[in-house]
């Protein structure tokens, strides 16, 4: 185990990576992009949370798992893990191009085909497809694409089609019924890599920030506050999602990534804002976006406007 996976680089070869497996899935895919991933020690997880626990116990030093889909949105599965729970800290992201085969049992076409199985979040964007083409199989849900494609090559697999990437189709020799059919083409996944908190990655003017944000009980307008915080600091937010916390019913709490990073005056003052409605907070990181995109910040809320403020009011305690 190393102690050195440094926060945005510095990643080594010594590095424990746990990842959504089996090996050929999409999350797997991900970890590659991730620089020095390809040469350090890689353990395929069975689930999005069993990844995150093999972090947690110290069994790894960082997980990537799916936390969002361009086409089906937020991944519950992650959105929920990370929200409670030991603290984790994102320190990138990474997008990945999707794009789906149907793979068969030998010998099948599509109109043999029964039942079929994947990922439920694969199988959302190919569900049109399949009204389509194969309307007459039984969905099963597998742990992941490739997971589905290994079971496959089982002797006698309990479904005869999965839907995986071309590039497991391709290693596992699966035969191959129809090709990209996917939904929307374009789709895009964004994926995170987790490890415990560490040092934050260094601003680069096109960052994003996570949060989790509990939607304080019995506090009318409690929503419209949280998301002013944002708005009275020219915070763009690239998506917001409610999930319910399990607690009780009408427990919810706020995933949300906003285009900052926690080092900017108007995100700190934002978090700040946002720290005195709703104190139970969940800070999960400020890291590079994958687009590099850098956001419009308005002339009043840059940090040379937050500091000139600052020196204002002190002026005027000093009297
Ligand atoms: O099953 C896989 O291959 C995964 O990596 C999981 C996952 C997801 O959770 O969204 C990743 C990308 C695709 O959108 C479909 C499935």
């Amino acid at each position: 185990m190393s102690a050195s996976l440094g926060a945005g680089s510095g990643v080594t070869d010594s590095v424990i990576y746990t990842y959504l497996g089996p090996e050929g899935t999409f999350t797997e895919a991900a970890l590659l992009q991730v620089p020095g991933a390809e040469s350090a020690e890689r353990i395929p997880s069975t689930s999005v949370s069993a990844a995150l626990e093999m972090v947690r116990s110290g069994r790894a030093d960082a997980a990537v798992v799916p936390i969002e889909n361009s086409v089906e949105g937020g991944v519950s599965a992650t959105l929920d893990a990370i929200s409670a729970g030991e603290p984790l800290r994102i320190l990138r992201e990474i997008l990945v191009p999707i794009t789906f085969v149907l793979a068969a049992r030998p010998g099948l076409a599509l109109a043999d085909i029964g039942t079929v199985s994947t990922h439920s979040h694969a199988w959302a964007q190919c569900r049109n497809w399949a009204d389509a083409n194969i309307p007459q199989a039984e969905y099963l849900p597998a742990s992941s694409t490739a997971a589905a494609a290994v079971g496959l090559q089982e002797a006698e697999p309990g479904y005869d089609a999965a839907i995986c990437s071309p590039l497991v189709a391709q290693r596992l020799g699966l035969s191959v019924v129809a090709e990209d059919i996917g939904d929307i083409t374009d789709a895009v996944t964004r994926f995170v890599l987790l490890s415990l908190p560490t040092s934050l990655p260094e601003p680069t003017g096109a960052d994003k920030t996570t949060l989790v944000v509990p939607l304080p009980e019995d506090h009318p307008g409690a929503l419209m506050e949280i998301l002013d915080q944002f708005s009275a600091r020219g915070v763009n937010l690239s998506r917001i999602e409610s999930r319910p916390t399990g607690l009780f019913l009408g427990d919810y709490f706020f995933s949300i990534d906003a285009d900052g990073h926690i080092s900017d005056a108007r995100m700190a003052d934002a978090l700040k804002g946002l720290h005195r409605i709703s104190p139970n907070l969940r800070f999960l990181g400020s890291y590079p976006r994958a687009d590099h995109r850098e956001p419009e910040v308005p002339r009043h809320n840059t940090d040379e406007a937050f500091r000139r403020a600052d020196v204002w009011l002190e002026g005027l305690l000093r009297g």
